[in-house]
C-alpha cells in the first residue's frame, strides 16, 4: 500500500473515530485495516464476522461517508473478513440432527428487538432442568444488565448469541469472556440462557464448570456417558461459566472432545473464565488454542458511572417488594465513588442499607451509608500496571499491532508508538532499562533510555502528544 493511501486512511480514521466518539470507535473500528483502495471502491476488513456484521448494520453509511469525504469518487467499501470465522457445518452426528428444516432469514426476518424476560415469573425451558443445567437466577437477565464502556462488546456479542434462531448460523465460535471477579460474566452468560430458552426452539445449557465435571463423571460411574454426550449435543447453545475450575485429565479430554463436537456441529459455545485462554495453564494447548478461536472478549473493571447503574438498578429492584425504600442520589454517588471493586460488593451495600433501613425503619442517610459499608471500602491500592497492557492501549490507540511495536520496524507510524510506549512502561512500571529493551523486542538498553528522553522531551513542547500521552495513563490506570 503506498504512502498516500495509508494517509488517506488515518485521516477517514481520523474522520470516524470524531463522529461516532472514542468508546464506539475503539469497540468497533478499532481493529478495522484498509486492504486496498481501487477508484470507486475500498476494500476493508476486520477480524471477526461478528464485527463486519455489526459495522454493516449499524456504520455502512458512516463509513462510507467518511470515505467520501476524503474522495468523493468512492461510492462502494467492501467490508471482508480477514481470517475466515467458521459457519454452521452440517451435523455429523444423524442421531443429534436438527429435525426442522432451517428457515430462511429473508422470509422470516427476525424481530429487531427481541423480547427478553424479565421476571421469574417464565420458567426456563424444561430442556435445561431436564439435561440437569446449574441453577439459574432470575434477576440476571439482559433487562438487568447495565451496559457501560467496560462491557458493551461482551453485552452485544451476548445479545446476538441469544437472539439467534436454531439453525441459524454461528459467527463465533466459541464466545469466550474473561474478566476479573464480580465484573458480570455470570450475570451475562445467564442472561444469554434466559433470553435463549425463551424462544421455543431453542435449547440453551447452562452449566458451570464444576457441573460439567460433575454430570460427565457422575454419568461415567453410573455407564451413561454416552447419553449425557448426546444429551449435550441435542442443545443449539452450551453456556460454560467458570471455566478455570475444569480439573482433571479426562475432563479435559471430554471437554476438549465435546466443545470440538459442538462447534464442528455448528452449535454455538458461550464460555465465561477469569483469565484469558491463553493464561489457562492447566488445560491442554490444544483447548487453548481452539478456546481463542472464535471471539474473546474482555470486560473491564466497573466504571463509575457503570457502577452507579448497577447501583440504581439494584435499589429499583429492591423496591419492587419494598416500595418505601430510597436512596438518595448523593448517597447512590457516593457508595458508587468508593466501593470500585466489584458488583457483588455493590449489591452487598444496596442490601445492608435496605436491611437496615428496614429493621430500623429509618431512612437512608449519608452518615448511615458511610457506617453501614465501611468495610466494603478497601484503600486505594495503586494499580500493578504490565508492559502487555502498555503494549496493547498503545498499539490501540496509535492503530498498528502489537507486534509493531516489537518489531524492527522504522517507519514513522511504528517509530513514535513504540517510543511512547517505552516510555510508559519506565514511568508506570518498576521495570529497568534493559529489561524494558528486552520486552520490546530485544531491544538494547540505550535505546529505551533515547525513546524515554525523546518522549519526555516531546511532552513538554507538543500538547497533542502530551494530551495522548495523559489519555494513555489514565486507560492504563483505571
Ligand atoms: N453490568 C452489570 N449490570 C448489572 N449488574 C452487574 C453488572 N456487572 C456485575 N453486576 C452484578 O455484580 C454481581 C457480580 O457479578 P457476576 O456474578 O456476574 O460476576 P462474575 O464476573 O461472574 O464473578 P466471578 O468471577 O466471581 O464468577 C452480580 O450481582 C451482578 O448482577
Amino acid at each position: 500500500m503506498t504512502n498516500t493511501e495509508q494517509d488517506r486512511w488515518s485521516r477517514v480514521k481520523g474522520r470516524l473515530r470524531s463522529s461516532v466518539g472514542e468508546d464506539v470507535y475503539s469497540s468497533w473500528f478499532a481493529r478495522m485495516d484498509l486492504e486496498s483502495l481501487q477508484q470507486e471502491s475500498v476494500h476493508l476488513s476486520v477480524p471477526t464476522r461478528f464485527l463486519k456484521s455489526w459495522i454493516q448494520t449499524h456504520y455502512a453509511d458512516r463509513v462510507l461517508s467518511c470515505w467520501q469525504a476524503e474522495m468523493p469518487e468512492v461510492h462502494r467499501i467492501d467490508l471482508t473478513v480477514r481470517s475466515a470465522a467458521r459457519c454452521a457445518a452440517p451435523v455429523r452426528d444423524a442421531q443429534a440432527a436438527p429435525t426442522e428444516p432451517r428457515r430462511d432469514d429473508h422470509h422470516h426476518p427476525r424481530p429487531a428487538a427481541q423480547e427478553v424476560r424479565s421476571s421469574a415469573a417464565t420458567p426456563v425451558s424444561t430442556s435445561h432442568d431436564a439435561l440437569g443445567g446449574s441453577p439459574l437466577d432470575p434477576r440476571l437477565t439482559f433487562a438487568s444488565f447495565v451496559i457501560g464502556r467496560s462491557n458493551t462488546l461482551a453485552h452485544a456479542a451476548a445479545k446476538q448469541v441469544a437472539e439467534g434462531r436454531h439453525g441459524d448460523p454461528v459467527m463465533f465460535n466459541p464466545l469466550y469472556i474473561h474478566s476479573g471477579v464480580g465484573l458480570g460474566k455470570t450475570h451475562l452468560l445467564q442472561a444469554v440462557t434466559w433470553a435463549g430458552n425463551s424462544n421455543p426452539d431453542r435449547k440453551v445449557l447452562y452449566l458451570t464448570a464444576e457441573k460439567f465435571m460433575y454430570g460427565f463423571v457422575a454419568a461415567l460411574k453410573s455407564q451413561t456417558s454416552l447419553a449425557f454426550k448426546e444429551a449435550l449435543r441435542g442443545i443449539d447453545v452450551l453456556v460454560i461459566d467458570d471455566l478455570q475450575f475444569l480439573q482433571g485429565k479426562t475432563t479435559q479430554a471430554e471437554f476438549c472432545h465435546t466443545l470440538n463436537a459442538l462447534i464442528d456441529a455448528g452449535r454455538q459455545v458461550v464460555i465465561a473464565a477469569d483469565r484469558p485462554p491463553s493464561d489457562l495453564e492447566s488445560l491442554d494447548e490444544r483447548v487453548r488454542s481452539r478456546l481463542a478461536g472464535g471471539l474473546v472478549v474482555e470486560m473491564g473493571q466497573l466504571s463509575e458511572d457503570l457502577r452507579l447503574g448497577i447501583l440504581k438498578s439494584r435499589v429499583t429492584a429492591a423496591r419492587a417488594h419494598h416500595a418505601s425504600f430510597d436512596v438518595p442520589q448523593p448517597v447512590l454517588e457516593y457508595l458508587a465513588r468508593s466501593i470500585t471493586h466489584n458488583g457483588r460488593d455493590l449489591e452487598g451495600a444496596i442490601n445492608r442499607l435496605l436491611a437496615h433501613s428496614k429493621l430500623n425503619s429509618q431512612p437512608v442517610t449519608l452518615e448511615m451509608a458511610e457506617r453501614e459499608v465501611r468495610d466494603l471500602i478497601r484503600p486505594q491500592e495503586p494499580k500493578r500496571i504490565k508492559i502487555e497492557d502498555i503494549q496493547r492501549v498503545v498499539a490501540r490507540q496509535y492503530n498498528v499491532s502489537r507486534a509493531d511495536l516489537l518489531s524492527s520496524r522504522r517507519t514513522a507510524n511504528v517509530v513514535r508508538p513504540r517510543q511512547v510506549a517505552m516510555y510508559l512502561a519506565k514511568t508506570l512500571t518498576l521495570r529497568s532499562l534493559p529489561e524494558i529493551g528486552r520486552r520490546f523486542g530485544g531491544r538494547d538498553h540505550t535505546t529505551v533510555l533515547h525513546a524515554v528522553r525523546k518522549i519526555e522531551g516531546l511532552v513538554s513542547k507538543d500538547t497533542t502528544l502530551s494530551d495522548e500521552v495523559e489519555l494513555l495513563k489514565r486507560q492504563l490506570q483505571e
